[in-house]
């Protein structure tokens, strides 16, 4: 499967803790993430991710346009809901276009958990 990570930058120890708790489970899919996030990820967890843009250069968009091309399956986003976002309209068409696409987006820690073991079981 090919994951989307994204996280606030007040979810990144909480991304962290999360991928290195499932590491296997995350090492046996392709990971892709906005810019900081990804870098994060490779340097503290030692997984291979490809790393777009940063969320508010446009690494959302660009995560929505490989989901807009069918080559995003699952999501994971982080997000801070008490810190005000420059990029706001590029955070809803993401989740707009996961809607659009059903593609599963997980959007706080509660649904990533239940999402992971659910994949556990798939595989
Ligand atoms: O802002 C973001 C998502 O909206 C995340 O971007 P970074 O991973 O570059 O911090």
């Amino acid at each position: 499967m090919e994951i989307a990570l994204i996280a606030h930058d007040k979810k990144k120890e909480e991304m962290i803790k999360l991928i290195k708790e499932n590491k296997d489970l995350f090492s046996r899919h392709s990971l892709i993430a906005t810019g900081t996030t990804g870098k994060m990820i490779k340097d503290k967890t030692g997984l291979a991710v490809e790393c777009l843009m940063s969320g508010p250069l446009g690494g959302d968009q660009q995560i929505g346009s490989r989901i807009a091309a069918g080559e995003v399956d699952l999501v994971i986003f982080l997000r801070d809901p008490l810190t005000a976002q420059p990029h706001e309209p590029d955070i809803s068409a993401l989740i707009r276009i996961c809607d659009v696409h059903n593609i599963p987006i997980a959007t706080n820690l509660g649904t990533a958990k239940l999402v992971l073991q659910a994949l556990a079981t798939m595989e």
